[in-house]
């Protein structure tokens, strides 16, 4: 019995040769077809078509994704998504030796470089034994400017797993949380034109150490920051919020943005430089404001030039005042701001405190008012000791001091000079002789100007009968 070949004849070799080669002609036309008389555009569009018709066959149904956006504009403000900026972080310190293309990137004045992974491009992670796969997509529609471009994070876990998600992103949450204690590098975040936050490291060298200052002022300073990082449970037991004012009032050129810079260093806190007169709107404030992180400081300096004040820098031109209220900022400071995040700082500068409004001083906004005076002689050893790298520290030194230390003393005693002026005159030479007769010189060149001046003043107090002229130079200050 024939089952098998029953009514069938097995066709020959040359017969199938045969059909394979007008199979393979016929294709060819097709395709020669298809490019010369399909236009270009219309090709493209049919094998997109093809391709998503394949890949939606292939794909796997039993996939989970999870979607983490870069803002959350859900309740009408653009809030960066901290979930975002921690997944951020942590696939930038894996993706350098796995993902199979990566945007790199270096700002100015950083020294690492930051991997990310290309737009589409995927990184596939194993977490207790079960395959994640990240992706990063940017959408934007075509008129859009760079700004409205949405970025978000898409991960994939088969969905019989996905309980396994929340304890991974956890884990994502704890190593970025890690990476920012241990996080050696500063930002500072100034304002960029699409008014949002724009951060470049802060590479500022000024420690507590390089200012002059009176030691005792500088030492109640230093104390006050170490007793506020200390104070987390003081804060929640008396119901406040867990933030500290600063007002920094002094000349120009005493020192203020230094201190700035000093603080930051020492509690290793970011940086937020707020130019109110470029915040345009209440709610643009408070988008701004949601925006900063916690253990940050929030600076606006020359605080009486913002809110329609005549300007207190000499020669300057009129300036540009914000268009925010200065109500509508303490609202924020005492309010929404100061309730949203914990180890706040905020710091008011200006060289006018006078000038201020009396809002602004009332008691228990500002905690601390710091004033910057002009150089004593403390300071100006402090100046000496790092400038000159004379060691001044040791009390008993005194005694062994330049010779033109004394005649410095005398003159510090009768002329305002500033630290910035003293620290330039310090930079003119190596030479410890060489600098500290400069010194004397600028001091007694400030001299003879003070002199003149106190001529004039007196000439023109004589003549309204009011003798009161007295110049003398303000004790430093802190006042809490
Ligand atoms: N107290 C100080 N100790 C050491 N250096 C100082 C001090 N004050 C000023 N300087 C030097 O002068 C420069 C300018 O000072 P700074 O910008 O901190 O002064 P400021 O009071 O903030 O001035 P402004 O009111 O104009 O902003 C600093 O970069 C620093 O080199």
């Amino acid at each position: 019995m024939n089952m098998s070949l029953t009514g069938m004849s097995i066709p020959s070799i040359a017969s199938l040769f045969s059909v394979y080669a007008s199979l393979s002609a016929f294709i060819t036309l097709l395709q020669q077809a298809f490019d010369q008389f399909i236009p270009e555009r219309v090709r493209d569009y049919i094998i997109e078509k093809i391709e998503k018709w394949f890949s939606i066959s292939k794909s796997d149904p039993c996939l989970f994704k999870l979607v983490i956006e870069e803002s959350d504009d859900s309740e009408g403000y653009h809030c960066l998504n901290q979930v975002f900026e921690a997944c951020d972080k942590y696939l930038s310190t894996k993706l350098s030796n796995t993902a199979n293309c990566l945007k790199v990137s270096r700002q100015r004045a950083e020294d690492t470089l930051n991997f990310r992974l290309a737009q589409g491009e995927q990184f596939k992670e194993t977490f207790q034994g079960k395959e994640l796969v990240w992706s990063y997509v940017i959408s934007s529609n075509e008129n859009s400017r760079q700004q409205d471009e949405k970025r978000h994070f898409e991960l994939v876990i088969e969905e019989k797993h996905k309980e396994l998600l929340k304890s991974y992103l956890n884990y994502v949450l704890s190593f970025f949380d890690e990476m920012m204690e241990s996080k050696k590098d500063l930002n500072l975040h100034t304002l960029s034109m699409y008014m949002d936050w724009h951060s470049v490291e802060f590479k500022h060298p000024f420690t507590f150490d390089s200012l002059a200052m009176d030691p005792g002022l500088k030492k109640s300073i230093i104390d006050d920051l170490d007793r506020f990082v200390k104070r987390k449970e003081f804060y929640k037991r008396v119901g406040k919020a867990w933030k500290r004012g600063y007002l920094l009032y002094g000349p120009p050129g005493t020192g203020k943005s230094s201190l700035i810079a000093a603080m930051a260093n020492y509690l290793k806190f970011d940086i937020y430089d707020l130019q109110l007169d470029r915040v345009d709107s209440d709610s643009n404030l408070k988008q701004l404001m949601l925006n900063t992180n916690n253990k940050s400081i929030l600076v606006v300096e020359d605080i009486d030039c913002c809110f329609g004040l005549p300007s207190s820098r000499e020669g300057d031109e009129p300036q540009t005042t914000s268009k925010i209220s200065l109500s509508g900022l303490l609202n924020f400071v005492d309010g929404l701001w100061s309730s949203c995040g914990d180890e706040r700082i905020i710091i008011f500068t200006t060289n006018h405190k006078e000038k201020l409004d009396p809002a602004l001083l009332r008691a228990g906004r500002m905690d601390v008012h710091i004033h910057m005076s002009y150089l004593t002689m403390p300071a100006f050893r402090i100046l000496a000791s790092n400038y000159l790298q004379m060691n001044l520290h040791d009390e008993h030194e005194h005694e062994h001091e330049h010779p033109l230390f004394g005649e410095i003393e005398r003159l510090l005693q009768t002329v305002n000079v500033t630290a910035a002026e003293v620290s330039e005159e310090m930079l003119r030479s190596d030479d410890t002789e060489v600098v500290l007769r400069g010194v004397v010189h600028l001091l007694k060149g400030k001299k003879c100007d003070n002199k003149e001046t106190k001529e004039k003043q007196l000439t023109l107090s004589l003549s309204d009968k009011d003798m009161n002229l007295q110049v003398g130079k303000e004790e430093n200050l802190i006042k809490f």
